[in-house]
């Protein structure tokens, strides 16, 4: 496959070691991290598949060991991180390899903030409230290389990871200052093999970060700038790696974006995901492709605060009519990409709407949205998503 993407080393958020086939730097930063009995954490059904196998040779050709843990389930939950934590301390390991998804990359990052902390302290005291994170000791997280597999989450340049709790079946994120990735490889050819619906849903899970941080009220032109950017590539992209999977150029934007999004969301994120988590939690549905469903009703919902700004990212995008002409491109996308316009079609029962509004209401980022969020129009937008 010919590509022109260039390599590039990358320390914003954290360092990113970016471009085609750099995976094969992953032992020598193993090695500069300190890292000398790295576990590779990563969900089943990629631990099966010759990127992870390529990944694992390269370990082993350093004298690095080829330790998987892989008992990861899509929306991983706390006993995914107490399994993975046995693992890790029954194998001496002093480091964590957390490749894949958002999946794989957020169980590695439990597994690396809990397997050191003192007896008693729950994961769930960690939750991203106020100043919880001072509850973990900062000195023994242990280092995490991060190898995204997919374009969407960001988990790769982010400080926070998602564990839904089995039990309450509630979708929590947990956050440390130190939880960040001590580097991160980028290398767009790990994502050519993904399914066509999981492109498709993480690239609009990296939209709906870039939008809702874009959309936020909070002072943070920095993100602001990122996020709008950040929209470009993967309305440019997007459709691309969707026709042409094999595009390294296109996925390599992709890649971009999805890191973009996360730097931009610590400006906020909103409705799009407040709503999406608690239905990931219940229905264990995609979270990306759960975004893309409610993401035309959310902006419908938030427009008397958002109508001006989105004219202008309309504008930037070369996207004509405005609000209602950027609304369209969004559908437009989505049918594209073969992704529902409708809850109901990913198994959302109307009779759940009142304990799913409840669920979205307890959500952090309920608290970027531009508009606040009551128990009256929360459940009215669910309605209107079905
Ligand atoms: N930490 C964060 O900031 C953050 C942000 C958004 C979402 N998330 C979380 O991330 C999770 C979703 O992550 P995701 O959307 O990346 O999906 P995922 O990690 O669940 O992966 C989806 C599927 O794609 C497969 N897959 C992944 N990469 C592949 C590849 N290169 N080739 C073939 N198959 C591949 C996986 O095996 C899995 O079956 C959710 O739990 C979500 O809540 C976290
Ligand atoms: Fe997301």
């Amino acid at each position: 496959m010919t590509h022109n993407v260039p390599n590039r080393n990358w320390s914003y958020p954290t360092a990113i070691k970016f471009g085609v086939g750099r995976i094969a730097e992953l032992a020598d930063q193993c090695k500069a991290a300190g890292i000398a009995k790295p576990l590779l954490v990563t969900d089943k059904a990629l631990a099966s598949l010759p990127i992870t196998a390529q990944a694992l040779d390269i370990l082993e050709a350093a004298d690095l060991g080829r330790a998987v843990f892989s008992e990861v389930d899509p929306n991983p939950n706390e006993q995914n991180m107490q399994d993975g934590i046995k693992v890790y301390r029954a194998g001496g390991h002093d480091g964590v390899i957390a490749f894949g998804g958002g999946s794989g990359l957020d169980l590695g990052k439990m597994i690396a903030l809990m397997a050191h902390q003192r007896d008693g302290l729950s994961v769930w005291d960690l939750e991203d409230i106020d100043d919880w994170y001072t509850r973990a000791d900062a000195d023994k997280i242990a280092p995490v290389i991060a190898v995204p597999t997919t374009a969407g989450t960001g988990s790769e340049v982010g400080r926070a990871g998602v564990l839904t709790n089995s039990v309450t079946h509630k979708k929590k994120i947990i956050f440390h200052p130190k939880l960040m990735p001590v580097v991160t490889i980028c290398d767009p050819a790990l994502t050519v093999g993904m399914p066509r619906f999981i492109t498709a849903g993480t690239g609009m899970d990296a939209l709906a970060h870039c939008l809702e941080a874009y959309c936020s009220p909070f002072y943070h032109p920095m993100s602001q700038g990122i996020a709008l950017e950040g929209m470009r590539l993967v309305f440019e992209n997007l459709p691309q790696v969707y026709d042409n999977p094999n595009d390294l150029d296109a996925r390599a934007h992709m890649m971009s974006a999805a890191a973009m999004g996360a730097v931009a969301f610590q400006k906020g994120l909103g409705a799009i995901h407040s709503l999406s988590h608690p239905i990931g939690a219940v229905y264990n549905t995609h979270h990306g492709t759960t975004n893309a469903v409610v993401m035309p009703m959310v902006l419908a919902f938030n427009r008397s605060a958002i109508e001006d700004r989105i004219e202008k990212a309309a504008a930037y995008l070369g996207i004509a009519g405005g609000f209602d002409g950027f609304c369209a491109a969004i559908m437009d996308l989505r049918a594209k990409l073969g992704i529902p316009a409708h809850l109901t079609a990913m198994g959302v029962e109307a009779s759940r709407l009142d304990e799913l509004t409840e669920m979205a209401l307890e959500d952090p980022s309920c608290g970027g949205n531009p508009i606040e969020m009551t128990r009256e129009n929360t459940r009215a937008l669910f309605a209107s998503c079905m």
